[in-house]
Parts: C-alpha cells; structure tokens; sequence
C-alpha cells in the first residue's frame, strides 16, 4: 500500500502514546478510529485529546478550526472489528508485553484488510519475534513515536526480518505525513536506538541512588546543568513511568544479559505502585497538577555522577555502532529528537573525551559487568578516536553547533542547534570565535552571513539551562565575558558581517544580531532583550552595543519591559535594516553579503574601526577617520575606483 492510499488510520490503545499519535494523525487529516478494550479506557484517551487540541489552540499553534475538525475525525471505538476492518494502516499502541501485543494481532488479522498495513509502536520489543504471529509479516513493521507523540519529532521505523521494503516506505511517507522526521533502523535490537541509551542512563541513574553514591537531586542536578539533559534523568524516568522503564529493561536484561540488570530501587517502586508521575510518587512526589515535590537545584553537580552517566551513555552508543545498528550521528539525531537531549551522546562522550570514558568503565567493571566497555569503544579509545572522527570531510576545522559554507566570496556562518532555537552555550561562543577567525584568515572571504539553522529561529539567546548551572558569581563573570569576546571578535573583524533573522530572536541572540554590521530580517520574525524575564541583564554587550544602535531611551525600554517586538517595529526603532517576506529572508541577506563582499575592503575595514572608535570619543573617531582617509588615498583602491567611475563599469576591489 502507498501513502497515496492511506486514509484512514486504526490506533490500538488509548494510553498516554495511543491517544498522542491519534491525535497527531488526526491533526495531519487522516480518518482516526481509537480503540481500546473498555469504554471508559477510550472515552479518558478521547478526553485528553480534546485536552491538547484546545491548549494548541489557546498557544495558536492551530486554529480553533483545525482542532475541531481533528476532533471530528477521530471516532472512538471499541469493538476491534469496527477499529480496523476500515482501516488502511493500523499503529498498535498497547501496553509492552510480548504476548499482549501479540494477542491483539491475531484479533486484528480476523478483520484487516487485505492491503492494509499493521505496525508497532513497541519501544524496545523485537519486531521480527512480534511478526511471528502475523500473517502478513511482510507488511509489518516498527514505528515508535515519542512521549508526547505531538511534541517530538522522531519515529523510528524498524523492518523486521520479513518487512517489505515497500512496507517501509510507506511507514515512513506516513510518518513524514504526520509531520514527523522518521529514522530507519539498521537492524531489529531490542530498544531500537533511542531507549538502548536511555534505558540503560537512567538505570545507571537509580544505581546511583540505590548504592548511596548521590542523592536523587545530585543525580538530577549533574545531569540537567553539568550534561545539559532538560528533564534530568530521575524526573524523566518518573515521567516515562517506572513500570515502563522497569518492563523495557527487564526485556533487555533477559535479551543482551547483564549488562542491563534492572536497579532493585525500580521493582521496589513499582510493587509500592509507586510509577512516577502518573501516580503522585515514584523519585519525586507530585502534586495534582503533576508539579515535583522539589525543585533541581543547580548547585548540587557532581563530578563523579557526572562521569558515571557519560561513561554508560558512551558504552551504549559504541555498542550500537559496533553492532551496525546506526552511525554516530544518526544515533545523535535521534536521541536529540526522540529525548530532546540537546546534544546527541556520541558528541558528549567526544566532549567528555571517549579515553577517560573508557577507564571510568575499566576501573568499575569489577563492581559489575554492566560496566564491561564496548569492544567498539575499546577500539576508538585505543586508537586515540572519537565517535565524530569523520571531521576530515570538511578541510580544516571541525564545528557541531554550528557550520560554514562558502558561497561566492560570503563566509556564511549557521548557528547549528534548530533543536533548541539555536541557543547559545559556551561551546558555541567557541566555535564562533574559531569560524570567524577561519573566515578572517580565508583571502578568498570578503563578508560573513549569519543565521539560524531550521524553521523559525535565528536564535533563542542564551541556553537558560545550562546558564542557570554556573551558579558561581565567578563562572558567571566569565561566561559573559566569553559571550563579549566572542560578539566583539565578530563586531571587530575586518570585513562586513550580516545577520539574517528568520525567526526568534532573544536575548543573547539578540546581542549576537547587535554585533553584526546590518541586520535584514523576517517578516514574521520576533525580536526582544528578554533577558530580564529571567533575573538576568543583556550579558553579551547588550547594554552597550543596543543603546549604541538605537539610542539609549529606546534601549532602555527594549531592555526594561523585555517586551518582544515585530520586525517592522525593530526597523522603525533602527535595529533591523530590512525586512523580507519570511521565505526570503536567508536569499535577501545573502543578496546583501554578496554585494558587500564586492566592496572595497581596506575602506569597509577603515569605515568599521572609525565607526567603532567614535564610540569612545567623537575625537578619536574623527582620528580614525582622518587618517583612513589618508591611507586610502594611497590604494590601487581607490585607482579602480575613479577608473570604474570614469569608464562607466563595475570596479573589481582587490583590497590593495
Ligand atoms: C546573556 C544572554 C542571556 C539570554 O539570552 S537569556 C535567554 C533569552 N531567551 C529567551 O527569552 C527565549 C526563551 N525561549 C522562548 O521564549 C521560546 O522557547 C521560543 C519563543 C524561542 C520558541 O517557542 P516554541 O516555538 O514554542 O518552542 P519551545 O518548545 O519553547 O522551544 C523549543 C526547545 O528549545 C528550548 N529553548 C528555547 N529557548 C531556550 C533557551 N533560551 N534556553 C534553553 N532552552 C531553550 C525549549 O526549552 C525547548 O526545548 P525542549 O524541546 O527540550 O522542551
């Protein structure tokens, strides 16, 4: 069967994944019917989405209009026979027990049709073992979408051994139809890619607890502001739910051995019925409203914790590597778009440095065999390797949040982190400083571009959570004074720097925007110091560069009120210089790069400094100016200048 065919969709269960992905299948305007086995189990699923439609609606990320309709299309039901004789693709959603789900498809292949397409969303279970009792294993596969289905953006598609490749295709062109980003899995392991690295983090997380090494809130703490982890890693087990994380590493356990034995602390929770979130108590406790008893405080990291929980997630992706399941980056896209890591495992483990990784594996495989390191990871580590050695491919220096093209002669700089809105962390403050000395050392380069990568951001400003981890009033002095150094390196350099603003731009992003020499952005783009909505103050020169550009009573009130503005309004207060319909946005910036790259560079530079110094003083500026002036007139320049004038053609400026 083609996507083309698909239109009505069967879901399985109405559980907290069931009644995520109809939802999503509903808002991508596919027919839906919701099964469960009791009336009340559908009608609680078809309430929660009635839930999430209309607070997608109250944040108008749809209209009233188009959660209504999604509403309308999902029928819930509960007879099988009613849910899936219709139905063109069925996505099983019960819960993860081998025989459960097997049950199920021996009820549906009474009833599906001959062409229709049955898949899982198992989160770890093997696809090919579940096949076993299908009739038509061939068009069976795996499609494991992520808690909530409407939130993350991955789906794992994972043929087992008798899918068709016709059956993959489809599964991913209906993923990508409900605005998903699939991923094929190489091959069927238990735990696919995403859980083989969480399961085993947050059970190495509960050892933690369970050995008295840390308490819950150092565990928490070290993974949230020293790695970075948004949820934790306690708090995301609580939110998975410990009997679902319980269950995926028991399977694991019984599939691969000791490596994955399940932290006694999780059986116990779960006989307490203590799962987490879902029922007030599990490593926190949690109110009505699903609020933790605590709060993670970011004064609590520890170094040791930290190394323990790198070490595990760097064993696991070298184990999927060696094992072919996927590459590096794929297991970091995945594991960025399926847990929201900000950063994927292997680019931590790299950062972490994989050798050191390695020996706090060797010291602690005596304790237990859950430590054993990965002969991949033996290997990289032996070697002096990292997960991300491919760096070769681009020529000289190797970037990950963010890249350089060059087009023509514009060094385009892409602050690379879509994921989280191209924020900002200390690493990317690095490799800025590294691109634009790259770009400056690069004859053939006479301008930079900069803008965000994917939709709707240029950049969010500073990462908050990270920030919030330098508690010290020490590290946070040198954090903004990384953040100055690195805007001033770019408000310094010699040639024309333009920023194009396709979307979100706060804070620290706005500070960046702020050192570039012209701004063109999006229509639809918006723009703030927000800054002061967190306690903090514009901490990468934002007090200085913004009064500079605007005036200071406007800055004030841009600084003070944090309000977020329109583009139009930022070009009537004299930041942006124009503003683009939002498709054209990084077409019309580059447009601007590329004519200012055909200027002429010993004026542009002398132009810079004499602006930049008229900061100082009106005097020292003048200075500048004088004696640029001067110099200029000394330039085969400003000969091919007068020539091109007097000729009537376009000057060829070659900076001498
Ligand atoms: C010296 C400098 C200081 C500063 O820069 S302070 C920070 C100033 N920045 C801001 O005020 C912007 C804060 N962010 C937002 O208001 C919203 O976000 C946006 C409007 C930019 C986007 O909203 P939406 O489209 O609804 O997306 P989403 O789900 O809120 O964000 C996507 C992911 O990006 C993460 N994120 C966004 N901004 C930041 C940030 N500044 N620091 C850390 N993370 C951020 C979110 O948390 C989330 O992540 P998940 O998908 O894991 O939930």
């Amino acid at each position: 069967m083609d996507l083309e065919e698909v239109e009505t969709v069967a879901v399985l269960g109405a559980g907290t994944m069931g009644h995520g992905i109809a939802e999503v299948a509903a808002l991508a305007g596919f027919d839906v019917a919701l099964r469960d086995i009791k009336e009340e189990f559908v009608r609680a699923g078809h309430e929660r989405i009635e839930a999430s439609l209309s607070e997608l609606a109250e944040r108008d990320e749809v209209t009233t209009d188009e959660a209504d309709a999604a509403l309308d299309r999902i029928e819930p039901v509960v007879e099988m026979e009613a849910a899936v004789s219709d139905a063109d693709a069925v996505i099983e959603s019960v819960p993860e027990k081998r025989d459960v789900k097997r049950n199920v498809y021996r009820e549906v292949g009474q009833y599906l049709g001959e062409e229709a397409i049955l898949t899982t969303n198992t989160s770890a279970l093997s696809v090919t073992e579940l096949s076993e009792v299908i009739e038509r294993p061939e068009d069976f596969c795996g499609m494991h979408f992520f808690n909530p289905p409407v939130r993350m953006q991955l789906v794992e598609v994972t043929p087992g051994a008798y899918t068709h490749d016709g059956t993959v295709e489809t599964v991913m062109a209906l993923a990508r139809a409900m605005g998903k980003t699939p991923m094929r899995i190489s091959r069927d392991e238990p735990g696919f890619v995403v859980n083989r690295v969480v399961a085993p983090l947050l059970n190495e997380a509960a050892w933690l607890v369970h050995d008295g090494v840390a308490s819950a809130e150092e565990v928490d703490a070290t993974a949230r502001y020293g790695i970075g982890l948004p949820s934790g890693v306690l708090r995301l087990a609580d939110d998975i739910g410990l009997d679902v994380l319980a269950d995926v590493l028991g399977y694991l356990h019984e599939e691969f051995g000791p490596a994955y034995e399940p932290c006694p602390l999780l059986a116990e929770h779960v006989e307490a019925g203590d799962l987490g979130e879902k029922t007030g108590a599990g490593f926190y406790g949690y109110d009505e409203e699903g609020r933790p008893s605590s709060e993670i405080s970011s004064d609590a990291i520890r170094e040791d914790v930290e190394r323990r929980l790198l070490a595990v997630m760097a064993n696991e992706t070298a184990k999927l590597v060696g094992a072919d399941v996927a590459s590096p980056t794929e297991i970091d896209e995945a594991l960025m778009l399926g847990a929201g890591f900000p950063e994927g495992p292997g680019t931590l483990a790299d950062r972490a440095g994989l050798t050191s990784l390695y020996e706090t594996l060797a010291e602690r495989q005596a304790d237990a065999p859950r430590y054993a390191p990965a002969e991949a990871l033996v290997e990289r580590a032996g070697a002096g390797e990292n997960f991300h050695n491919d760096f070769s491919e681009t020529d000289s220096e190797s970037f990950s949040d963010l890249s350089i093209e060059i087009v023509d002669r514009v060094g385009h700089v892409t602050l690379d982190r879509p994921h989280r809105r191209n924020t900002i962390t200390r690493d990317l403050l690095d490799e800025l400083v590294e691109a634009v000395e790259t770009l400056e050392d690069d004859p053939e380069v006479r301008a930079i571009l900069l803008t965000g990568a994917g939709e709707g951001a240029f950049s969010a400003g500073a990462d908050v959570q990270r920030i919030a981890g330098d508690a010290d009033a020490i590290d946070g002095v040198e954090l903004a004074r990384k953040g100055q150094r690195a805007f001033a390196s770019l408000e310094k350099c010699d040639m024309p720097v333009v920023a194009g603003i396709g979307g979100d731009c706060f804070g620290g992003g706005m500070e960046l925007a702020a050192a570039a020499d012209l701004r063109v952005a999006a229509h639809d783009a918006e723009l703030g110091q927000t800054e002061h909505e967190f306690g903090l103050l514009p901490g990468w020169g934002g007090t200085q560069r913004l009064p500079d550009l605007i005036g200071e009573s406007r800055a004030t009130e841009v600084i003070l009120t944090a309000a977020r503005y329109d583009a139009e309004t930022m070009a009537t207060y004299g930041f942006v210089n124009e503003v683009v319909d939002g498709d054209d946005v990084t077409e019309r910036a580059l447009d601007v790069a590329r004519d200012l790259s055909a200027g002429p560079p010993i004026a542009q530079r002398y132009t810079k400094r004499a602006i930049r110094a008229g900061r100082q003083s009106r005097e020292a500026g003048l200075e500048v100016e004088a004696h640029a002036f001067g110099q200029l007139l000394n330039t085969e320049d400003i000969v091919e200048g007068v020539a091109a004038y007097l000729g009537d053609h376009e000057p060829t400026f070659e900076g001498k």
